[in-house]
């Protein structure tokens, strides 16, 4: 298997096809629904809060509420009685459950549904996915997280609609060095891994670290990026935001993390500071360009041509052209 990531690869371009880049459309159904970007930020919460999503949902782009001290019943009436789409996380703890039947009996059927968890790949999902099928039928199902094709089929097979594939490469995450397991380093090679298998959707969860990196997920496979870190830091994130030597910084930390846990058990995640770096809005419409202008480099009008690009790797045992023949 060829071993590469995100800062090892670049993409081949082939022969524009569009006279402007506006031409170009960044745009990606998911779930039913037509979003303007294949980029939701991390279900974090020093990436989003409720007023965030509303405006994400508003605005026509794809986001997962965090689930960390929060109502979810509540937030999605709120959601509901704003006009927007819904869409939460849920863990699988009897809380969990509790959440899931109280939105039944009151008839709240979020649109979408993430079962965020450190092991994906575990019975405990599909007794959730289960349970999601019987008490919130139509909602979107996304699992996760998994890093291998074996771990995507039972999860497809178990009902999942949507995967969510990053074990560890995550900016605030530590599980590689507490662990020794994970997809961090080669992320964007256990992605085109786990593609190769996949029916539905995916979600690349982890490692964007520059909007180019939107552009090589699609191109191995994904239909979603899941950024965190890079989503952060924005005015309006939820972290702190604390002053050092003059500059302003704000927090950005693991959901694994004794600052998220509250303790230090089983903490898999760290904290860190990131430059205050304006508007989410801005960000966000410079990743559209940006992938706009990805997609005139593949030659072609939509997201899914970049599909059809070839690829070099840099440097290592597994440098070279990789041609789509
Ligand atoms: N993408 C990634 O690489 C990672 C992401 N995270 C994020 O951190 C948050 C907290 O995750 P998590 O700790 O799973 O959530 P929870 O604390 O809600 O735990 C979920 C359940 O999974 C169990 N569990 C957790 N890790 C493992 C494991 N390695 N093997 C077996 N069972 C496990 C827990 O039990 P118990 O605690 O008793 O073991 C618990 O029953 C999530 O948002 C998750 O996405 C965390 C680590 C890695
Ligand atoms: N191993 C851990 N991974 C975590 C933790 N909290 C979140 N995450 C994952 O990171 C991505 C975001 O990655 P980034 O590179 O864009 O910053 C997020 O979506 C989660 O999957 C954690 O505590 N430990």
């Amino acid at each position: 298997m060829e071993i590469f990531d995100y800062d090892n690869v670049l993409l081949l371009p082939r022969k524009c096809r569009v006279q402007s880049r506006s031409e170009c459309d960044a745009g990606i159904e998911f779930g039913g629904r037509k979003f303007r970007l294949p980029v939701v930020p991390a279900n974090m919460k020093t990436v989003v809060d409720e007023n965030i999503c509303l405006w994400l949902a508003q605005n026509g782009y794809f986001y997962v509420m965090h689930r960390f001290d929060l109502d979810n019943v509540r937030f999605v009436r709120r959601m509901k009685e704003a006009g927007a789409y819904a869409s939460i996380s849920v863990g699988v703890k009897p809380a969990d459950y509790e959440a899931v039947d109280k939105l039944a009996a009151e008839g709240l059927v979020p649109e979408y549904v993430t079962i965020d968890i450190a092991h994906g790949h575990a019975d405990t999902v599909k007794e959730m996915i289960f349970h999601l099928k019987a008490k919130l039928p139509g909602a979107f199902i996304i699992a996760g997280n998994v890093g291998t094709p074996e771990a995507v089929i039972d999860l497809e097979n178990w009902g999942a609609d949507a995967t969510k594939v990053g074990i560890g490469p995550g900016k605030v995450c530590i599980t590689r060095m507490k662990t020794g397991f994970g997809t961090g380093g080669w992320q964007l090679s256990a992605l085109k891994w786990c593609a190769r298998v996949a029916t539905k959707p995916i979600i690349a969860d982890g490692g964007i670290r520059e909007h180019g990196d939107i552009a090589k997920s699609i191109r191995f496979g994904a239909s979603m990026v899941m950024v965190g870190s890079m989503l952060a830091g924005h005015e309006e994130s939820p972290g702190a935001t604390v002053e050092v030597d003059g500059r302003l910084y704000k927090e950005y930390y693991g959901s694994a993390s004794d600052f998220n846990k509250g303790q230090y058990k089983h903490v898999e995640g760290k904290r860190i500071l990131e430059p205050v770096k304006g508007k989410l809005a801005d960000t966000l419409r410079e990743m559209e360009e940006d992938l706009q202008s990805s997609i005139s480099y593949a030659g072609g009008t939509k997201l899914a041509d970049v599909r059809k690009v070839n690829y070099v790797i840099l440097g290592g045992d597994n440098a070279g052209e990789h041609l789509l023949m």
